[in-house]
């Protein structure tokens, strides 16, 4: 982080160079306000000739006009530009952060909080893109401030010169105002980031809330963190009142100076009417484009803090997905870890630990909560590597195959099967790199005893499983994900407590199909089910990060503690159901 902050222009360019500029339409624009700033400085001459009551000379007239007519179309054409460009920019640069963060390895998710990177996709591009656009703003001020300067000398260089000591007090005052009133706005997004973490967070969350009965808790916190809100806005307000007379100040006095002192010139006969109209109406325009720089200089520092964040994203490594051996059918070999050992951060989770999956075989993993099953699952769908040992199929270490190809093989139904917002029809579908038939997606839906729920909704396939899949039960959820992995028909399965959220009758029915879909695959499974563990080929028992045991149910029934220990508590646990 400290590295990143000392390379805030470094980051801020190498963002625009990743995300591919609209450069085109860029420079198109740049042209455009070129020119309309070009009729803008000519335009005052004419304009101040008709206040001074030139009204009867025709060709000052038809010059107003004119180039009235071809400012306003100029100016029409510019405000596409400047509207679209930064639209491409912004979804250029958010496209490559989102590509970057999806594509991160797994551990990077667990350094930052969801919000955080969401900040990094949403917000922090805005600033970036404000700055490129500022930056083209700025070249047309510099242009329009010199073209400014050059028509008042010409017209009169005694005004001019005693208008020049006003740009730095211009520059001075709008770098104070932007430097306090750009403070104070960070001030108010952080506070803002941490107002929409804080509901993002409560509302999902809500029957946990209800039934814990923390509402008024709640409303508090709520409260308490409206009113943080509130004071940085209350600060914010008040660098406004002394920022706004200040700014203010300053066209007082260009403006004081030239009706002051271009009076006294006139009345001395150096200055006509028109020409004091004219120096009226450029320091006006002079004072507009002073203020943009500091407009620009806060948009810099704001677009410099949030390339720098983005930049620590962009430069971690994305997942490996390097391929030098196609995968083909090598699933026909077994999977071993050797002397596998993992941390997520300091603590070890996983120690030397030596076990092989047989293919097409059923491996059932069991051990007491906490003792790294997930983790192992995590592992083997090479969401993290192993910090020491190595994982192989068959002969060749597991990371000499492609990632994605890796993945594609695996099926896998989790205790709380995650779905997305979407129809039933997509959610199952999910993860399929091929179009699907609606028999094909039926049928499925048949072998996870899904179909019978699914043809009750009204829309049937296309029914809107809500956020997360939220109008489902938890049972539904789980038939739609084994449902996707029947389609999916990937060589390896990855069950955890597949059956869990299942009623006696679904998980017979569904059992049933597992038993099919698990035929000539090999599966791998954490369950407590005993149905389940008594059936499967090989049983490995874990304890504390370590493999306690391998075997068959009776073997480690016989000699294995931990196991027998296990399957007591789920003996008396099923007993005490059925006695109930
Ligand atoms: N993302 C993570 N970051 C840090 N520690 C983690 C992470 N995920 C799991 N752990 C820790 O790793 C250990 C093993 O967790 P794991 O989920 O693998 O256990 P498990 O055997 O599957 O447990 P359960 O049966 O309760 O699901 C636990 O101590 C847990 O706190």
């Amino acid at each position: 982080m400290e590295e990143a902050k000392k390379h805030g222009w470094k980051d801020f360019f190498g963002i625009i160079f990743k995300s591919k500029l609209p450069w085109k339409l860029y420079i198109i624009g740049i042209i455009m306000l070129f020119l309309s700033t070009t009729l803008g400085l000519i335009l005052p001459k004419y304009t101040a000739g008709i206040y001074a009551g030139e009204i009867f000379d025709k060709e000052t007239i038809r010059n107003y006009i004119v180039l009235m007519s071809l400012s306003t179309l100029l100016i029409a054409l510019s405000a596409l530009f400047s509207s679209l460009t930064p639209a491409v920019t912004l979804r250029n640069i958010q496209q490559t952060v989102w590509s970057k963060i999806i594509r991160a390895p797994m551990k990077d998710y667990n350094k930052q909080p969801s919000q955080q990177l969401i900040s990094r996709v949403t917000v922090d591009p805005i600033f970036i893109d404000s700055a490129i656009t500022e930056f083209s703003t700025v070249i047309i001020a510099t242009y329009s401030l010199v073209g400014s300067y050059v028509i008042m000398y010409n017209m009169n260089p005694k005004l001019t010169f005693a208008l020049l000591p006003v740009i730095p007090y211009i520059l001075i005052v709008s770098a104070i105002v932007g430097h306090f009133t750009q403070k104070r706005q960070l001030a108010v997004q952080a506070q803002f980031s941490g107002i929409t973490a804080f509901f993002a967070e409560r509302l999902p969350r809500i029957r946990l809330i209800k039934s814990f009965n923390k509402e008024q808790e709640e409303i508090d916190k709520g409260k308490e963190i409206l009113l943080k809100q509130y004071q940085v806005e209350k600060r914010r307000a008040i660098v406004d009142l002394y920022g706004e007379p200040l700014l203010k100040s300053v066209r007082a006095i260009i403006v004081g100076t030239v009706l002051i002192y271009g009076s006294y010139l006139m009345s001395k006969g150096e200055m006509r009417v028109s020409q004091v109209l004219s120096f009226y109406l450029y320091v006006q325009f002079i004072h507009m484009n002073v203020l943009k720089y500091g407009i620009f200089w806060t948009t810099i520092k704001n677009a410099k803090g949030a390339s720098e964040k983005i930049a620590d994203i962009l430069k971690n490594d994305s997942e490996q997905l390097h391929r030098e051996l196609p995968l083909n059918d090598s699933f026909a070999n077994d999977i071993t870890l050797e002397n596998v050992s993992f941390s997520y951060d300091e603590k070890p989770v996983l120690s030397n630990v030596n076990l092989t999956i047989p293919a097409g075989k059923i491996t059932a993993i069991v051990g007491p909560s906490g003792c790294g099953k997930s983790t192992l699952f995590k592992l083997l769908e090479r969401f993290y590597e192993p910090n020491v040992g190595k994982m192989m199929l068959g002969d060749t270490p597991v990371d000499r195959y492609h990632l994605d190809e890796w993945r594609r093989s695996i099926a896998n139904v989790a205790q709380a099967s995650p779905l997305l917002s979407g129809t039933i029809r997509d959610n199952i579908t999910y993860g399929l790199d091929r179009e699907a038939s609606m028999e094909e997606v039926r049928e499925a839906a048949i072998m996870a005893d899904a179909v019978g729920f699914i043809e009750e909704f009204p829309e049937g396939f296309e029914t809107e499983v809500g956020e997360f899949g939220s109008k489902l039960s938890g049972g539904q959820r789980q038939r739609v994900a084994i449902a996707r992995s029947f389609i999916m028909n990937a060589p390896i399965l990855l069950f955890d407590e597949a059956t869990s959220s299942l009623d006696a009758r679904s998980e017979n029915h569904i059992e049933e199909s597992l038993e099919m879909l698990m035929k000539s695959r090999t599966t791998v499974m954490i369950a407590h089910d005993m149905s389940l563990i008594r059936n499967a080929d090989q049983i490995i028992v874990m304890d504390n990060g370590q493999v306690s045991g391998t075997g068959t149910h009776d073997e480690l029934f016989r000699t294995n503690k931990l196991y027998r220990q296990l399957v007591e508590i789920q003996m008396e646990k099923h007993e005490g159901l059925s006695t109930e």
